[in-house]
């Protein structure tokens, strides 16, 4: 297969993108954007599902299915890159690399729309992948079932990997997640009369700091766990005593017997925060994520294939806590996830994320050859 250089049209496209980006279940623009693109290319079937799109591209043989994923929402995060295409819906930012992953993921759709491949293809653009979740209901619609594949595969960009780094592994590659949302409710009321309520700020504030001890002292050393709270909020006025504070975080474990072991410790600790503080506390695990587990002999020929093919540099890389609701997926259908180095010196979820551009011609070469091969 001929090497295709067209670094200029994947950033027109990618930056295009990386202005109009929105929440989950909300990928309006995004899905438009997407169509237009699509409608002009033959034979290619083109469905939509939610704010998701389905396209299928039949093979000349058509005997195998092959499937690619695509991640298509932002997240609320204000940008602070600077970039003359920075975003354009404020308060919202793709820093998690989606438009990254839908410039590649729609790229690979015109290509083989024109150069059929043996095996038919089918690109899902999922909505929701940040929360709460798109995977899982787009395996229950009738598309999936309609083109299920045999195999699936996805890539997420990886600022810590210099551009066009492909990093895998076999086995689990990301975590469980579920997220975490605790509200505390007590009695409010005035600042100069604390005997007279139960201040849900100093409730919040101890409950923050016993659920750093679930990882630091119930969970198994040997095993890795997280919890972290993102966000807080309480009160209304510096002199009231606040009667409301939610907590809102996420848990990650390797195991779902971890999982449900982690869980078990916040609410033992939040029903103690309930007795400590005369308070209330409501807990909701939010959405819940599968982890990423990568098929051993997809990932071992993968690997080779990846190894020995120009456009990539191939890592065996470890094992993250970072969710990915792809997991779902691979529940499913046999496949694999990788990292794509995009060399950014700031991360994911940073307002200042600025990934490397010309990592996704590598890509899209090296996916043009894999998934046309399979
Ligand atoms: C790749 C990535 O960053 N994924 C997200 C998935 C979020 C899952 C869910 N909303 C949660 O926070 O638990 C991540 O934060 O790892």
């Amino acid at each position: 297969m001929d090497k295709l250089r067209f670094t200029e049209r994947l950033a027109d496209r990618r930056r295009a993108l990386h202005q109009i980006p929105e929440p989950g279940f909300q990928e309006v623009k995004t899905q438009q954007f997407l169509l237009d693109i699509f409608k002009q290319l033959p034979d290619a079937e083109v469905h939509t599902w939610e704010t998701g799109i389905v396209v299928f591209i039949p093979g000349t043989e058509g005997a195998r299915t092959i499937g690619w994923r695509s991640d298509m929402d932002g997240l609320p995060i204000t940008e602070e890159t600077g970039l003359p295409f920075a975003s354009k819906h404020e308060g919202m930012m793709h820093a998690c690399g989606h438009d990254m992953h839908m410039t590649i993921g729609s790229t690979l759709v015109e290509y083989f729309a024109a150069n059929k491949p043996a095996s038919n293809l089918v690109f899902f653009f999922q909505p929701a992948e940040e929360g709460p979740g798109g995977a899982e209901p787009m395996l229950k619609s009738e598309l999936f079932e309609r083109f299920r594949p045999d195999e699936m595969y996805a890539l997420h960009i990886a600022p810590e990997y210099r551009a066009g780094t492909v990093a895998v592994k076999p086995g689990i590659l990301f975590a469980n997640t579920s997220e975490l949302f605790i509200d505390l409710w007590g009695k409010g009321g005035h600042a100069a009369f604390p005997d007279q309520t139960e201040d849900m700020v100093v409730a919040a504030g101890h409950l923050v700091t016993q659920l750093q001890t679930v990882v630091s002292r119930n969970v198994d050393p040997l095993d890795a766990a997280v919890v972290t709270i993102g966000k807080m909020e309480a009160g209304t006025k510096q002199n009231i005593i606040a009667g409301h504070a939610r907590l809102e975080g996420t848990i990650r474990t390797l195991s779902q017997a971890a999982m449900q072991e982690v869980k078990g410790r916040v609410e033992s600790l939040a029903a103690g925060i309930e007795a400590a503080f005369r308070c209330r506390a409501v807990i909701d695990y939010g959405a819940n994520y599968m982890q990423v587990y990568n098929d051993e002999k997809l990932t071992a020929e993968f690997m080779t294939a990846a190894r020995s093919h120009e456009a990539v540099t191939l890592v065996e890389c470890g094992k993250a806590m970072t969710g990915e609701d792809f997991g779902y997926f691979l529940e499913e259908v046999p496949g694999v996830m990788f990292w794509l180095g995009v060399n950014s010196e700031h991360g994911l979820h940073s307002s200042m994320l600025d990934p490397d551009e010309s990592a996704m011609e590598p890509a899209v070469n090296w996916l043009i050859s894999w998934l046309g091969s399979r």
